[in-house]
């Protein structure tokens, strides 16, 4: 139980670390909550909730993969070195497409929901 503890204790010490000092973390917890805040003023169906966290989940998933990478990178190559760049270039894609696939997924749930508003 004691291990358990711990092992949480450090998974929290590491959102910790990501949310001071990425940026783009912050952004995408912003995004997520304003993606919740939507879903429920929309009261969009189970279907969508269950896109909406896949998003999300994906999206927060991809930025702490990247910012571990990073910094093994870091660790491992503090100078320059055109692999290491090449690393953080290819981590740094894979947020940017799962971000791509997100914000697609937010238009194509909300954009109708707003237009039968009016
Ligand atoms: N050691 C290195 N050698 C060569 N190029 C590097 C190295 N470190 C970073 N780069 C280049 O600089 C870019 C930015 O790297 P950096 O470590 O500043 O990431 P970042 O801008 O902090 O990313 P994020 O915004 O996701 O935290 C990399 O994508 C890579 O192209």
């Amino acid at each position: 139980m004691n291990k358990l503890v711990r092992s949480f204790g450090f998974a929290i010490k590491g959102l910790r670390y990501a949310l001071a000092t990425q940026q783009n973390f912050r952004i995408h917890c912003v995004a997520a909550v304003l993606a919740i805040g939507l879903g429920l003023a929309l009261h969009v169906s189970n279907n969508d909730w269950q896109w909406i966290a896949l998003c999300i989940m994906l999206v927060l998933l991809t930025e702490l993969i990247n910012t571990g990478i990073e910094a093994l990178v870091d660790l491992v190559s503090p100078g320059y070195n055109e692999l290491a760049g090449r690393v953080k270039d290819v981590c740094a894609a894979a947020v940017l497409l799962t971000a791509i696939f997100s914000l697609v997924t937010g238009l194509v749930i909300f954009v109708p929901k707003f237009i039968s508003l009016f």
